[in-house]
């Protein structure tokens, strides 16, 4: 298998069909009894908060409530929002090792994501920004209700989709970030709490702010 990983890995994931793209899912990477008690201690401990973007000069709160972790010179900026980096989390930091292990690849930062109910989401979007370079490593790990991720090729607007389940890994590799689009959508459904954790490598040499 380790020959026919994009990001140097040599466990047993799932491939998802997405051609021009390299993805990588691993359904149970932490067991239900870790995952959950992560997710609890990640709700109670990070610096959570729900961040303003400017939308055609208005301003507009994301759907979201978000915590930005990493190395002190990881600034980060995405629509018209700069984050500086809240320091590493013992939690985090083994989380972070966990990832580079199984990766073969260092991450210097962590964007946490908890979507409260079905009313929070992320809108389509690439991790393509200058900073993360042309074919970023991005290790996904979702904690609580699984729901459904959406790819969307850029060209053919083809898509795929499949619900992250609690505990579980996605590495998006490759041309990922060049040829797909990504998001999670709304829902009227009654759906709990979902955490998400990205880790990424940012090179702050790169940084467009
Ligand atoms: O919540 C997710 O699964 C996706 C998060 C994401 O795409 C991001 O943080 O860039
Ligand atoms: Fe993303």
């Amino acid at each position: 298998m380790a020959d026919a990983s994009c990001h140097g890995q040599s466990a047993q994931p799932v491939r998802l069909p997405l051609s021009d793209g390299c993805v990588d899912y691993y359904p149970g990477w932490l067991s239900a009894v870790e995952a959950t008690r992560v997710q609890q201690a990640l709700q109670a401990s990070l610096p959570w908060q729900q961040d303003t973007i400017k939308l055609f000069g208005k301003p507009l709160k994301i759907p979201r409530l978000q915590s930005w972790h990493g190395d002190p010179e990881c600034v980060y900026a995405y629509s018209n929002l700069v984050m500086d980096p809240h320091p590493w989390t013992p939690q985090l930091s083994a989380l972070r090792r966990r990832c580079e292990q199984l990766t073969g690849t260092r991450f210097n930062s962590v964007l946490a994501n908890w979507y409260r109910d079905g009313q929070d989401s992320m809108g389509l979007h690439a991790d393509d920004e200058p900073e993360l370079g042309p074919k970023p490593v991005i290790a996904s790990l979702t904690f609580g209700a699984a729901r459904p991720f959406v790819f969307k090729h850029k060209r053919t607007g083809a898509r795929y989709s499949l619900p992250l389940a609690h505990g579980s890994l996605l590495i998006m590799a490759g041309a990922t970030q060049a040829h797909y689009l990504h998001g999670v959508a709304k829902t009227s459904r009654r759906v709990d709490a979902r955490i998400n954790l990205t880790f990424r490598w940012i090179n702050p040499h790169l940084t467009s702010v």
